[in-house]
């Protein structure tokens, strides 16, 4: 048999400035995972990050050499990517204020107010996201919101560094990040929570641990290409699974008569709220 092989034409690597990144951990690395994805060469790329096993890392996975401080080589970086707990972030924007004057700075840290970026860096380009760790596998959700001195051009630039990561939303008011926050940034923890909860009913009830894991991942991603593809609601799409007197209506009823989904929405204004404190404790200095 004949097969015909053809070779598309390789891309030519995406004209992006030099990026910086402040911070080299989780989120960091699903960001330059992406942008190493989209040929980004790693030399464009500067990371700052003090802790030695993270640096290791970001050498081993991308190619990149990070520095344990922030120096004179963030000069070149048109964009810097604050990627720091928001417990970290003050200390670590004061050596890097003045480095780069022409940078634009795009912060992923929670709760952080776009106003303290702007007053630590002395500068107004200044855009917040709130990613998600899906975005390693290109299926990430991010929120974003730009201060009122970021320009079209500055949020194409931003748009095109999270390209790879997957989905943009932005957002005109910034107090809609910390719901983006509570919903979609620590949403996969939740989603991995029912799925923990899942397994365990499974292995219980005499799956093997492989079998209850493979049900109950398969069905997230199901039901999440069902309710993403769907012309009705979520709730309509539940209705169909539930007979009447049937399995699903046990465990609904038996949900409900726990308040679950009450319990649920509580715990997501719990994270809502930290978020808030976070911007208030550590947005202050
Ligand atoms: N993880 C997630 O799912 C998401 C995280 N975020 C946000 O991303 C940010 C980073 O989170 P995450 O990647 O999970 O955290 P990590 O702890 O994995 O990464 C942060 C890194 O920054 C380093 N760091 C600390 N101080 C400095 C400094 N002064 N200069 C440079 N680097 C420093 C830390 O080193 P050390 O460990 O030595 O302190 C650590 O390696 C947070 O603000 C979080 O709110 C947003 C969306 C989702
Ligand atoms: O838990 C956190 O604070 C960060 C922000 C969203 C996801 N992780």
């Amino acid at each position: 048999m004949n097969i015909a092989v053809t070779f598309l034409p390789r891309r030519e690597p995406i004209p992006l400035p030099p990026i910086g990144f402040i911070g080299g951990g989780n989120m960091a690395s699903a960001i330059i995972g992406g942008l190493i994805k989209q040929d980004v060469p790693a030399a464009s790329i500067e990371v700052v990050e003090p802790f030695a096993e993270a640096r290791a890392r970001l050498a081993n996975d991308f190619g990149i050499l990070a520095q344990p401080a922030a120096g004179p080589a963030l000069a070149r970086c048109k964009v810097i990517v604050w990627a720091v707990k928001p417990q970290s972030f003050a200390e670590a924007a004061r050596p890097v204020r003045g480095l780069a004057p022409d940078a634009l700075h795009l912060s992923v840290a929670a709760g952080i107010p776009s106003g303290s970026i702007a007053r630590w860096l002395d500068t107004e380009r200044v855009v917040r996201a709130m990613p998600n760790t899906p975005a390693l596998v290109g299926q990430g959700m991010t929120g974003l919101f730009a201060r009122a001195a970021v320009d079209m051009g500055d949020r194409k630039l931003i748009e095109q560094v999270l390209d790879a990561t997957g989905e943009l939303m932005w957002v005109d008011a910034e107090e809609s990040l910390d719901v983006v926050t509570a919903v979609s940034g620590s949403g996969p923890a939740y989603v991995f929570y029912f799925i923990e909860a899942m397994t365990e009913a499974g292995v219980e009830l005499g799956l093997t641990p492989e079998q209850a894991h493979q049900l109950a991942v398969g069905t997230f991603t199901g039901a999440s290409a069902l309710a993403a593809d769907a012309a009705e609601p979520p709730a309509v799409l539940r209705e169909r699974v539930t007979s009447k007197g049937g399995t699903t209506y046990a465990a609904i009823t038996s949900m409900e008569s726990d308040a679950v989904k009450a319990k649920f929405k509580t715990a997501i204004r719990a994270a809502h709220q930290r978020a808030a404190e976070l911007g208030q404790e550590f947005g202050k200095a």
